[in-house]
């Protein structure tokens, strides 16, 4: 039987979303506090991560900072998770390890497929070259090499395309901000809950 598809919702800004995100099954909800209109400040971030049950991951989502700005951002909004989207490399991670954090490593998928696990992380994030930007890349390039047991796709993932995407990468979760959104920055619940949806509908 196939294992149930792991969910992240990203860029999550508002209690009416959160909740969303929540009651719809997503599996780990995202707090963006790098340069983004998605941006958030950390003590909203920590009101809002106050509403989630543990069983969801709060994911703080960085992007070349600070050890000490994302180890005080992710304390104060009290995320479980840390997603490092930059180019952090192997001593920052073995820096955040050991203190509690599921790490998340994204990076863009290039000819070197990498390996979940070879830079510290906890899970891996495949995405396009710009994230955020809603842009997918050829998911269908994936397949040449697999990226390790816990691996993410993301990159322009919408309800119409993930039950397509999902069955041709076979990944171990997705995850997608867009996507769901009304106009940039500003989520939709509807589409949040299609996209939980659709994405579990795959075979
Ligand atoms: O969403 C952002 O603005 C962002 C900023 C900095 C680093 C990562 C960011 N988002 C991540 O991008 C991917 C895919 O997003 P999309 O669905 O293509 O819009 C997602 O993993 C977010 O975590």
């Amino acid at each position: 039987m196939r294992q149930r598809l792991f969910i992240k919702i990203c860029g999550l800004r508002t209690e009416r979303d959160v909740d969303t995100a929540v009651e719809g099954g997503a599996d780990a909800i995202g707090f963006v506090f790098s340069d983004s209109p998605r941006r958030i400040d950390a003590t909203t971030a920590a009101k809002l991560c106050r509403r989630v049950p543990e069983s969801v991951l709060t994911v703080g989502v960085f992007r070349n900072q600070s050890l000490r700005d994302v180890r005080s951002l992710a304390n104060i909004a009290g995320v479980s998770g840390i997603q490092l989207h930059g180019q952090e490399g192997r001593g920052y991670y073995d820096d955040l390890a050991h203190e509690g954090w599921t790490l998340i490593r994204g990076t863009a998928f290039s000819d070197h497929v990498p390996r979940c696990g070879e830079m510290g992380e906890d899970i891996l994030l495949l995405d396009a070259p710009i994230p955020g930007s809603g842009t997918p890349w050829d998911w269908t390039r994936k397949h040449l090499t697999s990226p390790g047991e816990k691996w993410l796709l993301a990159g322009g993932l919408t309800p119409d395309n993930v039950q397509n995407a999902v069955e041709v990468t076979r990944p171990w979760g997705v995850d997608v901000s867009s996507g769901v959104e009304q106009s940039r920055g500003v989520k939709d619940p509807e589409l949040i809950t299609a996209f939980i949806k659709a994405a579990r509908a795959h075979v």
